[in-house]
């Protein structure tokens, strides 16, 4: 489980009194999928990087299994909205390369490099270099890089947001099957609510001036889900008043979900 109690970031150059966000509690539970949406600025990825261990809270207390998070931790892997893959070297390398890194057994983990590549439809283009590929084909690489060390923990910031419509659709399903193998905690930042209602167990809203956590929203709905049915898009609409502070609602504080969603 991760979990934040109090925390609170500043940048340098801030004044005392200000902060990027402030006062924030969150629990996410093991193998759960969290989104977390807001306006731009509201601090998203500045928590993500928090979280992640490379950007430090100046109040309060963030850690992982129990394990409190002073630098990138072992078992956290991280995927951003560019692919940035090693142009010199084939996909196949590319995917490996947090094991070389590591100085991990690197022929067992070629194995579950090419099974990635493989559920992610790509496997014929494991000698490929990433140039040769499609925007959408990058960012598989970059998903089965981020899997192949078999991280408890994946965050991820914009991962799709590059991406046409239709190919982030995929990669979201993608993402989906791919955890049912191999099932880690989520957290993706997005600035899709669709996205968000989609792949999510639980969404956190995070709110602006200061930033903080608005509300967390329990998404209890069957997958797969579809936004043309009844439930999803309640549960999208009730983001967007949220995300547009529409509700009147204050600062979130007890780091569990509060608000919820009428299905029917
Ligand atoms: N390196 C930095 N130095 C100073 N201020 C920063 C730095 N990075 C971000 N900020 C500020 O911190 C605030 C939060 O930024 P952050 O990128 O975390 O927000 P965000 O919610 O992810 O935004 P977006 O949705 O636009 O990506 C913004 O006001 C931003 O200008």
């Amino acid at each position: 489980m991760i979990e934040l109690r109090g925390v609170a970031h500043r940048y340098p150059g801030q004044a005392d009194e200000e902060h990027t966000f402030t006062g924030v509690d969150l629990e996410i539970p093991r193998h759960s999928f969290v989104a977390v949406v807001g306006r731009s600025g509201c601090g998203k990825s500045t928590l993500l990087n928090v979280i992640a261990g490379l950007d430090a809270p100046c109040a309060g207390s963030v850690s992982i299994d129990g394990k409190a998070v002073c630098g990138p931790p072992d078992a956290v892997s991280l995927m951003f909205q560019a692919p940035t893959l090693l142009p010199w070297l084939p996909v196949l390398d590319n995917v490996l390369f947090p094991l070389r890194i590591a100085g991990a057994d690197l022929a067992a983990g070629r194995d579950r490099a090419l099974q990635l590549l493989e559920l992610c439809g790509i496997a014929d283009r494991a000698r490929a270099r990433p140039q040769q590929l499609s925007g959408g084909m990058q960012q598989r690489v970059a998903l089965c890089r981020a899997l192949v060390s078999q991280p408890s923990v994946l965050l991820m910031d914009e991962p799709f947001g590059a991406l046409d419509a239709l190919t982030r659709e995929l990669m979201g399903e993608e993402l989906l099957r791919l955890r049912e193998r191999q099932p880690q905690t989520v957290l993706m930042v997005t600035h899709s609510i669709e996205e968000a209602v989609l792949l999510a167990d639980r969404v956190v809203v995070m709110a602006p001036d200061p930033g903080r956590i608005r509300e967390i929203i329990d998404v209890d709905l069957p997958r797969p889900r579809d936004l043309a049915q009844a439930q999803p898009r309640a549960v999208a609409g009730a983001l967007r008043e949220l995300i547009f502070e529409r509700g009147g609602s204050t600062a979130h504080a007890a780091g569990q979900p509060r608000v919820e969603v009428a299905y029917d």
